[in-house]
């Protein structure tokens, strides 16, 4: 199987505290791929790391080949690696259609006044309807976001990140706030888009974690710990011994 993003030696200090210490990760095409770890473990820096928000003090990353090390994120969103909620969130008095048409304009390098030319984002209708479907919003097409549940929104999220036609999505905890109904109808939507694109995601819920990745990788003050699948990473003592130090933290 093709590794599509591989960091290496992944190092960052912040004034001389290591927050990320070494690591060493590798994603696999087509999977989904989980960063877990008790709080303060480095998830969230990592994930920075690699979406290039942070720039690393040491360490390298390749993604589909390419070192993108020192690249900016919106050269690597272009090459097809996503952050979700890059495209921070939605335009509230937009509706579900125009939200995903947007996305599909700056996709394609368009300028961003859309509100000048609706004749010609028009065009984008068809494949922006596609990407609705995809998450389940068709009936909400013409509801402005701001109307919609917390789940809806996080879906339309979704909806307008795949407009970017990512082939790597990295997701930052996709169910935090979620109520349980959200919950299942967000992992539903995370193992349908996830069918033809690899997914890296942080994520607190350990069930959503254990339901949805192939493989688990496990940070603990800021090193990698464990790596596996849920039943392997579950098991490890020093896995364990972890999570109950943090929670005593
Ligand atoms: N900009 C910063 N300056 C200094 N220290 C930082 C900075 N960002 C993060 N840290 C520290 O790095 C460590 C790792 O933080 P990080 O947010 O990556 O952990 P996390 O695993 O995402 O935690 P959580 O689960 O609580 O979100 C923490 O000790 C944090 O205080």
């Amino acid at each position: 199987m093709s590794i599509v993003l591989e960091a290496t030696g992944l190092t960052k200090e912040f004034k001389g505290f290591v927050a990320v210490k070494d690591v060493n990760l590798r994603v696999e095409e087509g999977t989904i791929h989980a960063l877990i770890g008790p709080n303060g473990a480095g998830k969230t820096t990592c994930f920075n790391l690699l979406t290039k928000f942070l720039q690393p003090t040491r360490g390298k990353i390749v993604f589909e080949g390419r070192d993108i090390t020192r690249m900016e994120p919106a050269d690597i969103a272009k090459l097809g690696m996503v952050r979700s909620f890059q495209i921070s969130a939605v335009f509230p008095d937009l509706t579900v259609l125009q939200n995903v048409r947007v996305a599909l304009q700056r996709r394609r390098g368009e300028s961003f006044d859309f509100w000048r030319s609706e004749k010609s984002l028009s065009q984008y209708d068809d494949l922006a309807r596609g990407y609705v479907d995809e998450v389940g919003l068709s009936e909400f097409l013409h509801h402005r976001a701001a109307e919609l549940s917390y789940g809806r929104k996080r879906a339309l999220e979704i909806a307008a990140t795949l407009a970017l036609e990512p082939q790597m999505l990295l997701l930052d905890e996709p169910m935090a706030g979620m109520a349980q109904q959200d919950v299942e109808r967000i992992s539903a939507l995370i193992r349908r888009v996830a069918k033809d694109r690899t997914i890296l995601m942080v994520e607190h819920n350990l069930s959503v974690v254990a339901d949805l990745s192939d493989k688990i990788t496990v940070l603990a003050r800021g090193e990698i710990l464990a790596e596996g699948d849920y039943a392997a990473v579950s098991k490890a003592p020093e896995v364990i011994e972890a999570y109950i130090g943090a929670e005593h933290a």
